[in-house]
């Protein structure tokens, strides 16, 4: 930071995790406001694992508005970049460099340009919800930049969902329920927290990661041809939401995995079963994913009730839930006998984040994979398909926490405000 008269650079760095809906948004009623025909609900992930770090900078210096995904310069003149820049710099307040003492005024935001760096700690692109994190970190990371103070309880949310939909429910930890909202302007569609994550704080989240490939069809376009083309949609939309949002949070309130499995399930099939009712059809499931669902379905099935449930966002990764630590463990030992790592694998690397619920499990190696039994649910079964290398990699993880600020170290070097020749994370 220079003095009086010389260039400085002010920034700022924020976290902000990816969430999984368990009620999903599948349409929009307006595509440019990003307003959804249904309300939603979502488990935010622990940003440990599941997250994306933004630093954000102003400067008299700078140019132009700029941003670095991933190590590499991406255009920002996208509308939902500029959306969300514009709500924002909209709300900006004097802001005193503490530093220095200088102020930027409030007016002065609107001419100040914004370098943005973000890195996401898990696949961009590939049906994971790295534009979730994102877009929550960018509205986050600017407000701590600019001063915005919220007006009403949920604002920022509201500029989160102008970059993307989902991207309004990462800001908030733990359970979070995204209301579609009625007013036009979009204002009243925001996201609220429908319990903190230590509420029900013995879930397990066991991901499996089928292809970190980027998908064929994006979520933005994947919706607007279902709003066109699928009945099933509308029904969907109009008959079968409202009732599971309120199922659903009571399920969450009460802390009923039961009914909480039971809906989650019946909630991703439905979704990826209007995709199939799209004209022409969208496929986010592969052969994988439906191994996947088959081994949860006959596991639930042969314990007489859910102990585990899953969902499938736009893509073909499963992210399961357990109902609490030793059924977690139970999972992962399952998902390594059936999805065991391809002979070659390293181990340390095919399953990452909470290392726990791998310690509970008592596997260490690959050769402790090859000596597991079948579960009993498989007895019977001739030859279960075990396939090495047919899931990626496994990510073990919990709910989380909200969006929240990091001292440092930060993306941009903090005298020039450029990404730096090698990037801090
Ligand atoms: N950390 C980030 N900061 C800013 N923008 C990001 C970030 N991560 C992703 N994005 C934006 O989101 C886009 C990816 O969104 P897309 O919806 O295609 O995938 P996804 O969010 O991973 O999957 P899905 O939403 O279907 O679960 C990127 O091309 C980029 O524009
Ligand atoms: C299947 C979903 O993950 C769809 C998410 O869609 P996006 O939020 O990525 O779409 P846009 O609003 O167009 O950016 C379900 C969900 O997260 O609720």
């Amino acid at each position: 930071m220079g003095r009086e008269g010389e260039p400085w650079v002010v920034m700022k760095t924020a976290r902000a995790p990816s969430n999984i809906a368990v009620i999903k948004y599948w349409g929009k009623r307006d595509e440019k406001l990003i307003l959804p025909i249904n309300s939603s609900i979502s488990v935010t992930l622990d940003p440990e694992h599941l997250s994306a770090t933004t630093t954000v900078a102003a400067s008299p210096a700078f140019h132009s508005d700029r941003l670095w995904l991933n190590g590499k310069e991406v255009s920002v003149e996208g509308e939902r970049y500029k959306n969300c820049l514009r709500e924002m710099r909209a709300r900006a307040t004097d802001v005193e460099v503490e530093s220095t003492g200088r102020v930027i005024k409030k007016e002065e935001w609107s001419s100040l340009h914004i370098h943005i760096a973000s890195e996401n700690n898990f696949p961009t692109a590939a049906g994971l919800a790295s534009s979730a994190a994102g877009f929550a970190c960018l509205v986050y990371a600017l407000a701590q930049l600019m001063g915005v103070k919220e007006n009403y309880e949920g604002e920022l949310s509201a500029i989160a969902r102008l970059g993307s939909g989902s991207a309004c429910r990462s800001l908030l930890g733990g359970f979070v329920k995204w209301n579609m909202g009625q007013e036009a302007d979009g204002r009243d569609s925001i996201a609220t927290q429908l319990a903190e994550h230590s509420h029900w704080d013995d879930l397990v989240i066991i991901i499996a990661v089928v292809s970190s490939r980027q998908k064929e069809t994006s979520s933005t376009s994947g919706m607007q041809e279902s709003v066109r083309t699928s009945p099933l949609l509308k029904f969907r939309a109009e008959e079968v939401v409202p009732k599971r949002i309120e199922q659903m949070e009571k399920a969450i309130k009460s802390m009923d995995f039961a009914e909480f499995a039971k809906i989650t399930c019946a909630d991703s099939n439905q979704f990826h079963a209007t995709c199939l009712d799209t004209s022409p059809p969208i496929f986010y499931l592969n052969d994988t994913s439906r191994r996947l669902i088959g081994l949860v379905e006959r596991w639930n099935r042969h314990a007489g009730e859910p102990q585990v449930a899953y969902t499938f966002d736009a893509g073909p990764n499963a992210v399961m839930f357990a109902r609490n630590k030793e059924v977690g463990a139970e999972l992962l030992k399952r998902l390594l006998y059936q999805f065991p790592p391809s002979s070659d694998a390293d181990f340390s690397r095919y399953v990452i984040g909470d290392q726990s619920i791998l310690e509970s499990t008592g596997v260490t190696s690959l050769k402790d994979i090859d000596s597991l039994s079948a579960p009993a649910e498989l007895s019977g079964v001739v030859n279960p398909p075990r396939i090495p290398g047919e899931v990626d990699y496994l990510i073990c993880t919990t709910a989380g926490k909200g969006a929240y600020v990091l001292d440092g170290p930060h993306l941009l070097d903090p005298v020039s405000g450029l990404l730096p020749k090698k990037s801090a994370f």
